[in-house]
Order: structure tokens, then C-alpha cells, then sequence
């Protein structure tokens, strides 16, 4: 498998989870929907032998985008190669890329939002006539030189599918949106990885662990090193569920999964009494970017019910005020909700 640019975030401590990263169906956990349909077109384009059509994921960071795109280069015995948009700065980058793949190789993409505007007309006809026109020159001299690909698969991941242009999104043949993990899905990702590491863990451990990790799998294998750690300093052969609900204390994680940031968060929506919110003023007050608060932050507590988004803004919701322990503020018309 060749890379064709190092993803930021393998660092050292990343790197570990690429041993933990599953390679085949089976040790992908949960997501059967897209698990289910992706069988279904892998086993069509390998029986008909064509590359297989354009694909798009989307949804908030962890939940196994780049793993998906993974195994589906694994089931499609095919080459991939990995990069993300920032590192596309120019179109002459992309070209580079696109003119040396081969027959069926799998490119693919993270962060594909944040492609330049000239960088996506490149990938317009590449994807759909597998074809790119390159200009060389500039003025009256200038020349458009038109090169054919390979059929590639492109695989597109997105935390922000609203930002997508409408020509790039229609282009891809099948999207799909992650959906975070329920605790019995994570406890079971936790477990697996834990046998990688080779530390036996108890299943209670495993469901302490999955209930605060927000849904995501990379957070659920941090918080698993984390508590690891804790167990290897103490010298036990195994992670007990004492020693796991001991190092999530220590490491401050709410036992609703939340962390200082949705805390703080939550604080500032029930402290408006009510009202909503502009997503500019939750971002200063916490000191974030917007694109944090809307793609990291937000999506957990919507879809859990902590938080609405409505045309004036952000707004606590009944649950927000029942989880921190505050009574909802009283208006005359009833009552808040
Ligand atoms: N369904 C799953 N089953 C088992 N492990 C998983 C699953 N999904 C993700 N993981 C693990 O979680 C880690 C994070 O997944 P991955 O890097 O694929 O997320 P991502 O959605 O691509 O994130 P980002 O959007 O930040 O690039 C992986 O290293 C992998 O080990």
C-alpha cells in the first residue's frame, strides 16, 4: 500500500492505532448499514470487473472514515493512496496525483472541503470522464493539453458535507454518513483492541470505557491506552473495572462521556436562560473555531439531544438542563419546552 502523503494526525501516539486498525469486515465494528450496502457494490464492480464508482463519507472525526476507505482498497485488491486536501495546494499537485495512478487504484481524500476551487474543476472531469485538461502556457500561446487516466475510485471524507459544492457532491456515485457508536459497538472495538495490545480486559471495563467516549472510536481506543497505562504502572496483568472507573477519574471524564469543552458548552447554553445562540459567540466564548464547534463539538450533543440548532442559533434543550442538575428557568407561556 503506497502513501502518498503521511496524514498529519499518525503520530507517535497515532501510530499505535494503526496496529489497532481493522483491515477486513470482520473487525469492523457497527456502521452495518454502509457496511452492508458498500458488500453489495464491491461484490457488483468485482464480478462486472470495473473500478468501483466514486464514494463520499461524511460525518464527525473518529468515527472510522479512513477505515472504511481502508478495507474497501483491501476487498477491491486494489492500491490506495492517501492524502488530504490542505496538501493539495495547486492544481498541478492533483494532476501529479491523479496522472500516476493505475487501472483501478483507490485515491483517497480526507478533508476534501478544503479542496482550492481551481483544484476541484481539475477533479470535475477526472471523475467523471476520467479525463483531465491541463493548460500550459499563458495568453494567446497558451495550450490545453488533454490527458486520459486510469478508472480510479475516488473516496472522499468530510466533516462538513454542507461545504461540499453541488457539482463535487453529485459527482460521487454512493455517499454515506457515519453514525456514532452505541456503547455495545465500542465496548466490542475496545475489547478487540485490547487483545491487539495484549492486555485482557473485563467486559464491564470495556462498557465503562465505551459510556465516555462520545460515541467515537478513537476516542474510545485513547481513553483504553490511557487506562492501560494505569494498569501497567499498578503491575496488573489485566484491566479490572475498578482500576479503569479509577484512571477515567483521574483523567477528569465525565460518566456522561462529555469533556471540559461540552461542559462548558452546555454551561453557556442553559446560562442563556432559554434563548439561543450565536455559533460566532459560542466560539469565542470558548476560545474555538467555529469549524470545531460545529464538527467536533456539536454533532454528539444533537444527536443526543443536549443541544438544538434553530434560524437564531443554538439552544439548550430540557435534557441540557436535567443532565446538569438545573431547574429549567420558568416562562410565563408554560415553561421553556
Ligand atoms: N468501526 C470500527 N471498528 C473498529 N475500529 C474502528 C472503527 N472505526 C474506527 N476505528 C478505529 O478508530 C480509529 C479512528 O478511525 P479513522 O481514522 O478511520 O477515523 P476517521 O473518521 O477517518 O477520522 P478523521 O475524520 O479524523 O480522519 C482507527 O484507528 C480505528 O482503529
Amino acid at each position: 500500500m503506497e502513501r502518498l502523503v503521511e496524514i498529519e494526525r499518525f503520530d507517535n501516539e497515532e501510530s499505535c492505532e494503526i496496529t489497532l486498525r481493522p483491515s477486513a469486515w470482520s473487525e469492523y465494528i457497527g456502521q452495518e448499514q454502509i457496511k452492508k450496502n458498500l458488500g453489495v457494490f464491491i461484490e457488483a464492480s468485482k464480478k462486472r470487473g470495473e473500478a468501483l464508482d466514486h464514494i463520499l463519507f461524511f460525518g464527525p472525526p473518529g468515527l472510522g472514515k479512513t477505515t472504511l476507505a481502508l478495507i474497501i482498497a483491501n476487498e477491491m485488491d486494489a492500491n490506495i493512496k492517501v492524502t488530504a486536501a490542505p496538501m493539495i495546494e495547486k492544481s498541478g499537485d492533483l494532476a501529479a496525483i491523479l496522472t500516476n495512478l493505475e487501472e483501478g487504484d483507490i485515491l483517497f481524500i480526507d478533508e476534501i472541503h478544503r479542496l482550492s476551487p481551481a483544484v476541484e474543476e481539475i477533479l470535475y472531469s477526472s471523475m467523471e470522464d476520467f479525463r483531465i485538461d491541463i493548460i500550459i502556457g499563458s495568453g494567446p500561446a497558451a495550450q490545453t493539453v488533454k490527458i486520459d487516466l486510469p478508472r480510479f475510485t475516488l473516496v472522499g471524507a468530510t466533516t462538513r458535507a454542507g461545504m461540499l459544492s453541488n457539482p463535487l457532491r453529485d459527482r460521487f456515485g454512493m455517499n454515506f454518513r457515519m453514525q456514532f457508536y452505541s456503547s455495545d459497538e465500542l465496548a466490542k472495538i475496545i475489547s478487540q483492541a485490547s487483545r491487539k495490545l495484549s492486555k485482557a480486559i473485563a467486559h464491564e471495563a470495556c462498557l465503562e470505557i465505551a459510556k465516555r467516549s462520545r460515541g467515537t472510536p478513537r476516542i474510545a481506543l485513547r481513553l483504553l491506552r490511557r487506562v492501560r497505562d494505569f494498569a501497567d504502572v499498578a503491575n496488573e496483568k489485566d484491566i479490572a473495572h475498578s482500576r479503569t472507573k479509577y484512571a477515567l477519574e483521574e483523567l477528569g471524564i465525565n460518566s456522561h462521556g462529555f469533556d471540559e469543552m461540552d461542559i462548558k458548552l452546555l454551561n453557556l447554553l442553559v446560562g442563556a436562560n432559554g434563548r439561543a445562540i450565536g455559533l460566532s459567540t459560542i466560539a469565542a466564548a470558548l476560545s474555538e473555531d467555529e469549524g470545531t464547534v460545529e464538527d467536533v463539538l456539536e454533532p454528539y450533543l444533537i444527536a443526543n439531544g443536549y443541544l438544538e440548532r434553530t434560524a437564531k442559533g443554538r439552544r439548550a434543550t430540557r435534557s441540557t438542563y436535567e443532565i446538569l442538575n438545573i431547574e429549567i428557568p420558568y416562562q410565563e407561556e408554560g415553561g421553556l419546552f
